[in-house]
């Protein structure tokens, strides 16, 4: 039976054959062993150094199939669709071959473009391009909002020489880019602000558009950003030849000298290709979304045969309990955990309030635990992964919007307090474990008439095995005579935060209205 089907969530049986006929005969990652740097061919020897410098010896299955598909012998002749599971190093598959490609650039502009759906994806990639980009001599930016618009404008573009010298020729001006850097990392709200209002700011010279998470970004609308990049991309109608006052045609000294590549249905014309890598460990099947990406004789890389595969040393477990002792139950489960770092979902950003304000009652808890929500200031999310990831807070409680790619170091245990809606949110939440080949662990708490439903999804990820996990009951009932005064005080606790909102004017927490969202 196929899960409850809602609107812009495509859940599809797994074994459905696909229906594009490019997806049946995918490169299958799993024929690739990955390799030493040293062997990767053609890799640019500083290239080489800055990877062992991030402690990088070999490479994963899945970039050396990128490479090969990029660099290799494929040329990146088709656009590269990726599905691996999470963790496999899809970031340095993509990320890597176009840093290769961009480093004989000569004129520096914006030729590469990675969008990703959330700021802390974004700024953990960017960490990536900011440790290989800059020793080949290319300039990496990011449009995500973490600083203010004005800001990122001046790190993005400079002053247009007619801004400097009003007299100039406008001829000489309109050849020099403004952009400053060669590869940009955005989230889709920022750059769209950038393409309405940045001056100098252009895509004209793009070579590259990297979709990660692709089957979330094509389910998000995001002010229609998508269409938006690969209109501003099209060369069609972009006059390669520069005509001279003096009648001499040349060829425009800063075209873009993109693979000139001669695109199917464009009547054979030579038309400078952008090329688009697009990826996810839960990479979408449907027709209708991934036509948007206008994909260039697409070729799928997946790992083995499985629509979803999760990571080879994820152990999950599932916990029957009562709904009304679950937060006992979490506590147990998080003492037997002996405070290594954890991340527990839940369904909801109100759930997540809820729960971590509930645990705020309960005295001497043996782990320190943290709320990671929208209802909190984007400066206090920022804090509180920082000593997460540091080892200061052993425990962040929160919801899908943390499940999406992000990579903490020394993650062991994924705790599905909410049950996941669908095998996607599950493989993207306990993807945050078990990751580079790491073990890792997912505890999900189901209530008796849940488990025959998540049972079910499981089979869709790869036929995961799921042991039954039990906790001591003793352990629980110590637990109870605590949990009616915590209770109570959470009770009263969101009233008082409920009427300061009222009182001061502030809106009550979208979060707290918001249904169910399916954020994966
Ligand atoms: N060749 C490698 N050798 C060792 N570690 C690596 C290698 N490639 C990537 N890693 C590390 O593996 C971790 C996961 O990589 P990455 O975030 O790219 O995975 P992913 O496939 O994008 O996961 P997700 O689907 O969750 O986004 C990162 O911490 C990265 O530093």
């Amino acid at each position: 039976m196929v899960a409850m089907a809602t609107k812009g969530e495509e859940e599809v049986p797994a074994d459905r054959v696909p229906h594009l006929p490019w997806m049946r005969y995918p490169v299958d990652i799993d024929a690739f062993s990955g390799c030493p740097v040293a062997k990767l061919p053609r890799l640019d020897p500083r290239l080489a150094e800055a990877l062992q410098r991030m402690g990088i010896e070999s490479f994963f299955p899945v970039q050396e199939a990128a490479w090969m598909e990029t660099i290799g012998p494929g040329a990146f002749e088709r656009d590269v669709c990726i599905n691996s599971p999470t963790g496999s190093g899809k970031t340095l598959a993509y990320a890597l071959p176009i840093v290769q490609m961009l480093s004989t650039r000569k004129v520096r502009c914006l030729r590469a473009l990675v969008v990703l759906p959330t700021r802390d994806l974004a700024l953990q990639v960017k960490e990536v391009f900011d440790a290989i980009a800059p020793v080949v001599g290319l300039s990496v930016g990011s449009a995500v909002g973490q600083s203010s618009i004005a800001d990122e404008v001046s790190n993005l573009v400079r002053k247009s020489k007619q801004d400097l010298y009003p007299t100039i020729d406008e001829e000489y001006v309109k050849m020099e880019p403004q952009t400053k850097v060669d590869i940009l990392v955005a989230t889709p709200g920022r750059l769209m602000d950038h393409i309405n209002m940045t001056t100098g700011f252009s895509l004209e010279h793009l070579q590259y558009l990297v979709i990660d998470e692709t089957d979330r970004m094509l389910r998000e609308a995001y002010q229609s950003w998508l269409p938006t990049v690969i209109q501003l991309t099209h060369s069609i109608g972009q006059d390669p030849f520069w005509h001279g006052t003096d009648g001499k045609t040349l060829l425009h000294p800063l075209t873009t000298i993109r693979r000139l590549g001669v695109e199917r249905g464009f009547k054979g014309k030579c038309y400078p290709r952008l090329a688009k890598i697009v990826l996810s460990a839960t990479l979408t099947q449907d027709p209708s979304k991934l036509s948007q990406l206008e994909l260039h004789h697409p070729l799928l890389l997946n790992s083995g045969t499985k629509r979803y595969r999760i990571p080879t040393k994820l152990e999950s477990y599932k916990l029957i309990c009562k709904s009304n002792l679950k937060p006992l139950s979490l506590i147990v489960l998080l003492q037997e955990l002996q405070g290594n770092k954890c991340l527990v979902f839940t369904s909801s950003v109100e759930s997540s309030h809820r729960l971590s304000t509930l645990l705020g009652f309960f005295e001497n808890l043996p782990f320190k635990f943290s709320e990671y929500s929208r209802l909190q200031r984007e400066s206090t999310r920022r804090k509180t992964l920082e000593a997460f990831k540091e080892g200061g807070i052993d425990v962040l409680i929160g919801t899908d919007r943390m499940a999406r790619g992000i990579h903490i170091d020394g993650l062991r245990y994924v705790i599905n307090y909410d049950m996941p809606p669908y095998v996607k949110t599950y493989i993207h939440r306990a993807g945050r474990t078990a990751r580079a080949g790491e073990s890792g662990s997912c505890f999900t708490f189901l209530r008796k008439h849940e488990v025959k439903t998540f049972d079910k999804m499981l089979k869709k990820a790869d036929n995961a095995s799921c042991s039954l996990h039990s906790l001591p009951e003793e352990s629980i009932e110590t637990l109870r005579p605590v949990f009616s005064s915590a209770l109570k005080k959470l009770e009263e606790s969101l009233e008082s935060e409920a009427s300061k909102k009222s009182n001061s004017g502030d809106k009550i927490p979208s979060g707290s209205k918001r249904k169910r969202t399916n954020q994966k």
